[in-house]
């Protein structure tokens, strides 16, 4: 049995509008699998239902299984336990997931002593050996200071080894290198892929960067307006025939770096696109 299996999950807003349209997909144990597509694709609002946080005035419909569980049927507090016992979240920018007001030891041992009611030296016993894991060399000293002392890639390790740090089963990153400077960007994806892989958890990593999900993940969905429109392992993402995911392919930056947001699909190849996969 997979790990998370999302079938039928349709998202609409406030006014009508469909945000994420019968999108279903699976991750297995141990599974690392991508999500691909452009910005508003809907990938960040699947990430949010899955993990029970969508905003206010979203009407979810489908059903998210975690194993043996239903999770569309939990309570606000019973999501919030499963969150804190299964889930492990990294977002984009760092600094909006850490409080600037407390030192990062605070922040990185909080979930541990209020939610596993670990004593405050238990807790950073724990904590110190993940931070060394993620290239935190000196958590003596480094626990002591405040996000801001920290560089984005410095931080960015600190949120995940916040995420790790409860032993989850399924980690959920939301573009978690596209915020940091792009020498580093690959160390940190790499960071996060082995830490997620020595542990033999799932996870579901968000990306614009096709290149970046193809050395990553295990297999990789692809999402075009609100819908998962094409699926492959990893290595065979190249070889798709799907006309969304060839756009992809064809727009994808090569050397120019700064270009790496996939933005680069013309209105005609849309028009085409939206034909084709929308019945538009
Ligand atoms: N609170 C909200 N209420 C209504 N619609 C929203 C809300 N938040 C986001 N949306 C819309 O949902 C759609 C999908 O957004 P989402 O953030 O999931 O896209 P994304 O693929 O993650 O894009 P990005 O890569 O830019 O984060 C967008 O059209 C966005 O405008």
């Amino acid at each position: 049995m997979s790990l998370l299996r999302v079938s039928g999950l349709t998202l609409t807003a406030g006014d009508g509008s469909e945000i994420v349209s019968n999108a279903s997909l699976h991750i297995d144990h141990g599974e690392i699998v991508g999500v691909i597509g452009e910005s508003g694709s809907g990938k960040s609002m699947t990430l949010k239902a899955i993990a029970g946080l969508l905003p206010g005035g979203i009407v979810s419909r489908g059903t998210i299984g975690y194993e043996k569980e239903e999770l569309t049927t939990l309570s606000r507090a019973q999501y919030r336990k499963f969150r804190d016992r299964e889930l492990g979240i990294v977002y984009q920018d760092p600094r909006a997931s850490v409080n600037p007001v407390h030192t990062v030891g605070d922040f990185l041992t909080e979930a541990l002593r209020v939610n596993r009611r670990m004593s405050r030296r238990e807790a950073e016993t724990r904590v110190h050996g993940i931070c060394r894991e993620v290239g935190l060399q000196d958590p003596e000293h480094q626990l002591r200071a405040y996000p801001y002392q920290f560089s984005g890639g410095m931080l960015q390790r600190v949120v995940i080894a916040a995420a790790l740090v409860t032993e989850p089963r399924l980690i959920l990153a939301d573009e978690p290198t596209t915020a940091l400077d792009v020498t580093r960007q690959a160390e940190v994806a790499c960071l996060l892929r082995d830490q997620v892989r020595e542990r033999g958890i799932g996870m579901m990593f968000i990306t614009h960067d096709l290149e970046l999900a193809g050395a990553l993940c295990d297999r990789v969905y692809v999402m075009y307006r609100g819908r998962i429109v094409d699926e492959a392992p990893a290595e065979r993402l190249v070889e798709s025939t799907h006309p969304y995911t060839r756009a992809l392919l064809r727009a994808r930056p090569t050397m120019d770096r700064s270009r790496r947001r996939l933005e680069t699909i013309t209105d005609e190849v849309r028009a085409a696109i939206d034909a084709e996969v929308m019945g538009a």
